[in-house]
C-alpha cells in the first residue's frame, strides 16, 4: 500500500475570474440575477496584490440545528490549524469547555448562546500538482437554538460561505431548514458536513437524500465512509480517488493512500458516478461530457463542484466525526477548495445621495478603494463597546476617521482587533474581505461605515419579531444597573425588546422564546448583580386589519386660549411583510398641493407609529398596516404638531375598527423526536393542543413528528411530553408565522382587555 503522510489538499486554488455582476437591491447581494438593473463598470479594479491575498482568504460560518456538533467541530478546526493547543469538549470532564463557548452560561448549559468569531490559517496541498497554499480563514460559530436565531442571521449576512452541519442519525431537523432559509436569504454558498458518523444508526445516504428533498438543493457526497459507527476511521475522496485516514494523537496525522479498501470499493464507484450525474444536472461542462459518455477528469470534477457551489446550485457533502477526530481536515480542504473567496462575490451598496430607485453600486474588495464596512454585531466588553465589522471595500486603519452613514457622525478608530472567541489580538490595519472588531465606536447593529469620501450604505439584516414576553422587576430596590443591563442587551440583540406598559407601568421584556428571556434574566444576575422577579411568560399576540378603511378625521378643541385644529384624510390597508427587511408597517404621504404644511407631516407619522403600539381589541401591538395620508386641512393659528398627532391617533383608531381588526397569534413549528413506541401518545398530545401534523418520519426505532401549534397552546408541553414518553421524547420549536386567533381565544383576550380597562377607570 502506498502511503503518503501529508496535510491535505486544495483541489483548486480559486483563480479570480471577472465578475458577471448579479445585482440585488438589498442584503441578498449575492443572489438572483436581475437583468433590468444596469450596474456601472468597475471603478476600482483589483490589483495583483489584492487578488493574491483574496484568493487565499475565506470567511465562513458553521451553522446547524441544535446539538449537531458545530462547537465540537470548530474546536477541532482550531486545533488542527494550530490556533489552540489542546481540544476541550463542550461540557467536557475537564470542565474547561470549548474555546468558542466562552460565556460561563454557555459552558454550564452546553449550548452556544452568542456567535463567536475566530480566525486561523490552513495549509493545503493541491493533489493535482503537489503545490502548497496557505489560506486565512475567518470562522463564526453560531448557536443552534432557535431562540438565538439573530446570531445566525447576522453572521450569515457577512459571511461568504458556510458549513451546514447535520447529524448522521437525525439528518435534516427543524432548525436545519431555518438555517437553510437564512443561507438562501443572504445567498450564502454552503458545503454540507454530515457529522456524528460514529453514532449507531448513522446513515449518510438517507441524509444526502433529505438534503435534496427537504432542503431542495442538488447535493451529492464527495466522500464515502471507511468503516461505520464505532469502526469509522476515514473516508474515500471521490474526487481525487484516494483514501484518507486520521492517525496519531487526536487524529493530527492525515494519512493519504491511493488504495481504496476492498470493502467500500463498489460503493465508492457507485457514489462517484452519482456525484458526476448530479453535477451533470447543474454544470454545463460536466453535462456535455456526460451526454457524450465521456468521463470528466478529477480536476474538472473539482472545478465543477466549485462553480456550482458558488452559484448556489449545488452542495458537496462531506462526512466525518468531530468527536472522534475523523475527517475534519478534509472538510477544511473542502472549505478552501469549494467555497468562494471575497473577490468572487457580488456585493452592492446604495449611494444615499441618489434616489432610492437608482441602481445599486458594486463594491470591490480593493485595498485602495474607499472604505465601506458593515457593523454587524455589538458587544459590551471589558473595554467598552466592541463592534464587529466586515470590511467590504478599502482598508481600515487604527486611528483613522470613519463616518457612520446613518448618523453622519465622524469617529476615530481608537483600537482595532481581530477576535479569537473572547480573546483579541491588536492590529494596526485590516484589508477588504476581512472581519475585525473595533472599540469605542458608538453605533447600532447594521450601520455602514465609510471613509467619508462616499455616501454608500449597505442594507441591514432581517430581524424577526419577538413571540414571547414577560414582566420583569428588580427583587428589592431597583438600582441603575437594572436599566443599564436592559439597555445594553437591547442594543446588542435586536430581537430582545424592552418597553414599559403604559397601563400597568410594568417593564416588559420580549424575545424569541422562554430560553432567550431566561438567559437574559440570568445574565442580569451574573453580570450586573441584579436579581429579578419575572411574571408568567405571555404570548406576543398582535392585532391587524383585514380590509381597507378610509378616514376623514377632524381633531378640534376650543377651550379658551389657543385651540387645537387638525384634519387628516386617507386610508389604511393590510400590508404584507417585506421578506428582506421583515417590515410590515409603512407610512406613505401622497399629499399634493400642501393641504397640510410639510412641517406637520413628521408629527402625523409619529402619531401613526404611536397608535400601532396598542390595538383597541386586546391592547397588543398592531402590525401589517400601511397608512396612506392623502389630504387634510389646517388652521393658521390653531394647528400644531400636537393637534396633528392627536388627529392621526384618532383617525387611525376609527379606521382600525372599520377595517375588520383581528387578533393574530404566533404559530410555532414544533418538532418532536421520540422512540417509536410512543408515537401515538405524542400525536395524541399534539392533537389535544390543536396542533396540525405537517410531517412525520419513522426510522429504525425512532420517529419524528412536525406540527404547527399555536404558541399559546404550548405552555407546559415539556412536562406533558416527558410524562407521555417516559422522559425519552425531545422537542424543539421555532416561530413560523402569526395567524388569526380562533374566535374563542380572541373573545377571551378582548374580554380580559376590557376588564383591565374598566378596572383602571
Ligand atoms: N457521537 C458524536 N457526538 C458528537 C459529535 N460531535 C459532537 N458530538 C456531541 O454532540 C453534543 C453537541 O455538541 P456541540 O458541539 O455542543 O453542538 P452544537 O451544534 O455546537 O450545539 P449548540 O451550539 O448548542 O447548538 C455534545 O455532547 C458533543 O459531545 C460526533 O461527531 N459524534
Amino acid at each position: 500500500m502506498l502511503v503518503r503522510r501529508c496535510r491535505l489538499t486544495s483541489f483548486l486554488s480559486a483563480p479570480w475570474r471577472p465578475h458577471r455582476w448579479r445585482a440585488a437591491s438589498t442584503a441578498t447581494a449575492k443572489t438572483a440575477p436581475s437583468p433590468q438593473i444596469d450596474i456601472p463598470p468597475p471603478q476600482h479594479k483589483l490589483s495583483e496584490k489584492d487578488l493574491q491575498r483574496l484568493t487565499y482568504q475565506r470567511n465562513i460560518g458553521v451553522s446547524a440545528h441544535i446539538d449537531s456538533g458545530k462547537t465540537t467541530l470548530t474546536e477541532r478546526i482550531l486545533f488542527y490549524t494550530g490556533r489552540i493547543r489542546d481540544i476541550h469538549e463542550v461540557r467536557g470532564r475537564d470542565s474547561v469547555g470549548a474555546k468558542m463557548d466562552s460565556m460561563d452560561l454557555e459552558r454550564e448549559k452546553g449550548i452556544t448562546i452568542q456567535s463567536a468569531a475566530t480566525f486561523c490559517d490552513w495549509e493545503t496541498t493541491n493533489p493535482a500538482d503537489g503545490s502548497k497554499h496557505k489560506y486565512a480563514v475567518n470562522i463564526i460559530d453560531t448557536p443552534g437554538h432557535v431562540d438565538f436565531t439573530i446570531e445566525v442571521e447576522r453572521a450569515l449576512r457577512v459571511l461568504d460561505g458556510a458549513i451546514l452541519v447535520l447529524c448522521a442519525v437525525a439528518g435534516v431537523q427543524s432548525q436545519t431548514t431555518t438555517v437553510d432559509r437564512q443561507m438562501r436569504r443572504y445567498g450564502v454558498p454552503r458545503i454540507s458536513f454530515i457529522n456524528k458518523m460514529d453514532r449507531p444508526g448513522a446513515n449518510p445516504w438517507r441524509i444526502v437524500s433529505q438534503i435534496r428533498s427537504k432542503l431542495r438543493i442538488p447535493a451529492a457526497a464527495v466522500q464515502v465512509p471507511i468503516g461505520v459507527e464505532d469502526g469509522f476511521k476515514g473516508v474515500v475522496d471521490l474526487v481525487y480517488w484516494r483514501s484518507i485516514y486520521n492517525e496519531g494523537q487526536k487524529g493530527i496525522d492525515v494519512v493519504v493512500s491511493d488504495e481504496i479498501p476492498e470493502s467500500v470499493l463498489e460503493l465508492a464507484k457507485e457514489k462517484r458516478t452519482e456525484l458526476i450525474e448530479q453535477l451533470a444536472e447543474v454544470d454545463e461542462e460536466i453535462g456535455e461530457l456526460f451526454l457524450n459518455d465521456q468521463l470528466p477528469s478529477n480536476d474538472l470534477i473539482a472545478a465543477a463542484i466549485r462553480r456550482s457551489t458558488i452559484a448556489l446550485k449545488f452542495s458537496p457533502v462531506f462526512l466525518g466525526s468531530a468527536i472522534k477526530n475523523t475527517a475534519v481536515q478534509p472538510l477544511l480542504d473542502g472549505v478552501c477548495a469549494y467555497l468562494p473567496n471575497p473577490a468572487e462575490l457580488d456585493v452592492v451598496a446604495h449611494d444615499t445621495t441618489l434616489p432610492v430607485t437608482a441602481p445599486p453600486v458594486p463594491l470591490y474588495p480593493a485595498a485602495a478603494a474607499p472604505l465601506v464596512g458593515l457593523a454587524f454585531k455589538l458587544e459590551e466588553g471589558r473595554f467598552g463597546q466592541l463592534t464587529y465589522m466586515r470590511v467590504y471595500q478599502g482598508s481600515l486603519k487604527k486611528a483613522n476617521l470613519i463616518y457612520n452613514a446613518r448618523t453622519g457622525k465622524k469617529v476615530k478608530v481608537p483600537r482595532l482587533v481581530r477576535m479569537h472567541s473572547n480573546e483579541m489580538e491588536d492590529i494596526e490595519s485590516i484589508g477588504p474581505g476581512e472581519i475585525c472588531a473595533i472599540f469605542g465606536v458608538e453605533c447600532s447593529s447594521g450601520d455602514t461605515f465609510t471613509d467619508g469620501s462616499t455616501s454608500f450604505s449597505m442594507t441591514s439584516m432581517f430581524v424577526p419579531e419577538p413571540v414571547i414576553s414577560l414582566a420583569i422587576k428588580a427583587n428589592g430596590i431597583e438600582t441603575p444597573n437594572f436599566s443599564r443591563a436592559l439597555n445594553r442587551f437591547q442594543k446588542e440583540d435586536p430581537t430582545f425588546r424592552v418597553h414599559i406598559d403604559q397601563e400597568s407601568k410594568e417593564t416588559i421584556i420580549s424575545g424569541m422564546g422562554e430560553l432567550h428571556l431566561e438567559i437574559y434574566v440570568e445574565r442580569m444576575r451574573r453580570e450586573y448583580n441584579v436579581d429579578c422577579v419575572t411574571g408568567k411568560p405571555r404570548v406576543a399576540f398582535r392585532e391587524t386589519i383585514s380590509k381597507r378603511a378610509d378616514f376623514v378625521y377632524v381633531h378640534k378643541k376650543q377651550t379658551g386660549g389657543a385651540g387645537q385644529y387638525a384634519k387628516v384624510c386617507g386610508y389604511i390597508e393590510p400590508m404584507e411583510m417585506d421578506p428582506e427587511t421583515g417590515k410590515d408597517v409603512a407610512f406613505d404621504n401622497v399629499i399634493m398641493g400642501g393641504t397640510i404644511p410639510s412641517n406637520y407631516i413628521p408629527a402625523i407619522e409619529k402619531g401613526f407609529f404611536e397608535a400601532l403600539e396598542k390595538g383597541t381589541l386586546s391592547g397588543n401591538p398592531i402590525s401589517g398596516v400601511r397608512f396612506v395620508l392623502q389630504d387634510g386641512g389646517y388652521h393658521i393659528v390653531d394647528s400644531s404638531e400636537l393637534a396633528f398627532r392627536n388627529a392621526t391617533i384618532g383617525a387611525f383608531r376609527e379606521a382600525f375598527r372599520a377595517a375588520n381588526a383581528i387578533v393574530l397569534e404566533p404559530i410555532m413549528k414544533v418538532e418532536v423526536v421520540a422512540p417509536g413506541e410512543f408515537q401515538s401518545n405524542v400525536i395524541g398530545g399534539l392533537n389535544t393542543r390543536r396542533g396540525t401534523i405537517v410531517d412525520s418520519e419513522v426510522r429504525d426505532d425512532e420517529f419524528t413528528a412536525i406540527a404547527d401549534v399555536a404558541l399559546n397552546d404550548m405552555f407546559g408541553y415539556s412536562n406533558q411530553l416527558r410524562g407521555s414518553t417516559q422522559g425519552k421524547g425531545e422537542f424543539s420549536m421555532e416561530y413560523k408565522t402569526h395567524m388569526p386567533a380562533l374566535t374563542h381565544p380572541q373573545m377571551e383576550l378582548e374580554e380580559a382587555y376590557r376588564r383591565t380597562l374598566t378596572a383602571k377607570k
